[in-house]
């Protein structure tokens, strides 16, 4: 049977977002995105779905991080799923809200809520945790304590919590972008397919001035649409980056190969990081 690995333990939003792509796999919990994807590639699962980017906060940073710096894995396909923040607290708190003296959560799921908090829990602690889901574990487990949860709807019922205050993200449109990494998995989401992309991989030979416009017009002239472009430390030193962009077209054996060439002949590494099709899921 395929397994599906993801970020856990029960309730999290990526274990909402593989329920809803896939039925019938065997889906495997883990601690930490770093485990989920060393996981997928040491074959001890077939696939694992990952955070990459949240409408409110912005990147996974660890995620794009572990995959450029650390394990190569192709992106297969990539799944963008609503996300509704909820404080959540133990049935038998009783207190109102400015009784809640520490906040558990993921630090994107507290970042997406930032001004909910500002605004009624100024004085409580903020708790980071490895997950949603992991927050909502801390809270049913610890019921004489005064604190609350950020998490969602699945969170509440696995762990039998009560949802103190609905919708506390901070803007309404807010969605994740979780990526499929599998190494030769075929994977059958059956959704609508939104569209198809390719994510690139660009290092610059050193800053020249006009760099980032020279790999920008090779995109451009050729009429490749970008739908996203975002520089991370290469960690080598300060002022030293690469980019990863998102065209909005499936790899081809023109386009890409021409954009690549131009690329490196300006002393440019170009690696492609996955060439795969968008689902919008509703829950
Ligand atoms: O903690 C979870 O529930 C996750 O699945 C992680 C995660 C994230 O890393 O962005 C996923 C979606 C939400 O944006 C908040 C948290």
């Amino acid at each position: 049977m395929t397994t599906i690995g993801y970020l856990g333990p029960k309730g999290t939003f990526t274990k909402l977002a593989v329920d809803t792509a896939f039925n019938g796999e065997e889906k495997i919990s883990f601690n930490t995105i770093p485990e989920c994807i060393d996981a997928v590639y040491n074959d001890v699962i077939d696939i694992g779905v990952v955070p990459l980017e949240n409408a409110i906060e912005g990147t996974v940073q660890l995620t794009v991080d572990y995959l450029v710096h650390q394990v190569r894995l192709p992106v297969k396909a990539e799944i963008v799923v609503p996300i509704q923040q909820h404080l959540l607290v133990h049935p038998e708190f009783t207190g109102d809200l400015s009784e809640i003296k520490e906040v558990h959560s993921h630090s994107h799921a507290i970042a997406q809520c930032h001004q909910f908090l500002h605004e009624y829990l100024p004085n409580a602690k903020l708790s980071y945790s490895t997950s949603t889901g992991k927050a909502a574990e801390y809270v049913s487990e610890n019921k004489e304590l005064p604190i609350a949860a950020i998490g969602n709807r699945l969170a509440a019922k696995e762990y039998g919590l009560i949802m103190l205050k609905e919708n506390i993200h901070d803007y309404p449109n807010n969605h994740t972008r979780f990526i499929v990494l599998t190494k030769n998995k075929e994977l059958n989401i059956k959704h609508t397919l939104q569209g198809e992309k390719t994510t690139l991989l660009i290092t610059l030979p050193n800053d020249e001035s006009g760099a980032l416009h020279q790999i920008l017009s090779a995109f451009a002239w050729r009429k490749m649409n970008l739908s996203k472009i975002e520089s991370r430390p290469t960690k080598t030193g300060l002022g030293n980056y690469f980019f990863i962009i998102d065209v909005e077209q499936p790899y081809d054996s023109v386009l890409f190969p021409g954009v690549k060439a131009e690329l490196e002949a300006l002393g440019c590494s170009v690696t492609i990081l996955g060439t795969y099709p968008v689902f919008h899921m509703s829950l």
